[in-house]
């Protein structure tokens, strides 16, 4: 496909999808153990996780990224069925239940020898893309010799679908904003400044995730009209030392405010649901940040369980069972799709790759 590595496959008999994602605590007693899923081998500071625990727990310890992906993978099996797509539609998270091995030990008990995964990031790099490889490879070891081939679908970061969604809820948040003069500012997940670096095949030279978010925040705000904006990062983790993408979204207001502008449209575009990490740190603490500065706020909404979300997925899966032609409408490179886990390249999202994981 264009601009994909050499590594891509098509699978046209492939018999299932299965929807990845991160996964997220569903009750208090699951956040502590969450977050230890999610840290495990990571440099994450203990005080930063008591303030990630404290997030979830002032939601009475529930994420809402899991009922939000059930609710798309609702969409994605109408859409199915509409298409007369006749495929089950499974579900496993990275870091809490249903987790991904247990869907894949499903996959067998149902006789399926290969099946699509749909990973809920539109992303390269490690955290957006390597991650979810070895999701799939470590999840077909732990059911081994029965285990179905898996096939990833592609990064989306450009898709038209992806795109008009967002660009669409820029519009409809920009008409709620009573603001004369307000900045059009993008956020993603911060990474550690390394694993931008590291990001993407070594041969592309790097910078795979800030580039795609890049182009992704350009490509929205042309669709709907905005003619200036910025890209800024959040929800960095790291200890302080360690240079992360920047600026954050917080510091950024503050040079909102100072430039003379009376408020601000905060586009979500790094994210496809209105999870943890956009309803605690836009909607809570980058809201009141805003109030401090006298900047009216606006938050864009995620695509979430949007019917072009499913639409797009089914597009994708199309992709493999009819070879039918990616549709993109921008120019930074794109990988992601590969067999049973593995990298994209040689050497793709290598050095940004923490200590291997031990456990489940
Ligand atoms: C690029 C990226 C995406 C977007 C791509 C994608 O969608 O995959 C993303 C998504 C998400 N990140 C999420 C949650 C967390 N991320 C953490 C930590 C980290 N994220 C990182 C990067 C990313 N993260 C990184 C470099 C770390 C440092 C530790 C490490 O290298 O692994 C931590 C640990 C505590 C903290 O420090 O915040 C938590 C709890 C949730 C679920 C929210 C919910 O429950 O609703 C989602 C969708
Ligand atoms: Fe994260």
């Amino acid at each position: 496909m264009a601009s994909a590595s050499g590594e891509s496959v098509r699978e046209p008999g492939a018999r299932a999808l299965l929807v990845a994602s991160f996964g997220g605590p569903e009750g208090p007693q699951d956040v502590r153990p969450f977050l230890e899923n999610v840290t495990r081998g990571r440099n994450i500071p203990p005080e930063r996780l008591d303030a990630v625990a404290k997030h979830y727990l002032h939601f009475g310890g529930i994420s809402p990224i899991n009922a939000l992906n059930r609710a798309l993978i609702d969409a994605v099996r109408a859409r199915l069925r509409a298409e007369g797509i006749d495929i089950p539609v499974h579900f496993g998270n990275r870091n809490w239940h249903p987790m991904i091995e247990d869907a894949v030990v499903g996959l067998a008990a149902d006789g399926v020898e290969s099946a699509l995964v749909f990973a809920t990031s539109a992303w390269g790099g490690y955290s957006g893309c390597r991650q979810y490889q070895e999701d799939v490879a470590r999840a077909r070891a732990a059911v081994g010799d029965r285990a179905p081939k898996l096939v990833r679908l592609r990064q989306f970061h450009d898709h038209p679908l992806f795109i008009a969604a967002f660009a669409d809820a820029v519009r409809e948040a920009r008409g709620f904003l009573g603001a004369e003069r307000p900045r059009v500012v993008f956020t993603a997940h911060s990474v550690p400044d390394s694993a931008d670096l590291a990001a993407g095949p070594p041969a592309d030279g790097g910078r795979l995730y800030s580039r795609q978010v890049a182009e992704s925040a350009r490509l929205v705000a042309q669709a709907a009209g905005i003619d200036e904006h910025d890209v800024v990062w959040q929800s960095r983790s790291g200890p302080p030392h360690i240079p992360w993408l920047g600026p954050d979204i917080c510091d950024h207001l503050d040079d909102v405010a100072a430039r003379g502008y009376d408020g601000v449209l905060v586009c979500p575009v790094g994210f496809v649901s209105d999870h943890l990490e956009v309803i605690w740190d836009l909607d809570t603490e980058a809201r009141e940040h805003a109030a401090r500065l006298g900047l009216a706020f606006g938050r864009v909404a995620t695509p979430g369980a949007d019917p072009r979300m499913a639409q797009m997925i089914v597009e994708l899966i199309r992709e493999h069972l009819d070879g039918a032609a990616p549709r993109r409408s921008g120019n930074v490179p794109q990988y992601g799709c590969t067999r049973n886990g593995a990298p994209c390249a040689v050497a793709c999202c290598a050095a940004s790759a923490p200590r291997p994981r031990t456990g489940g």
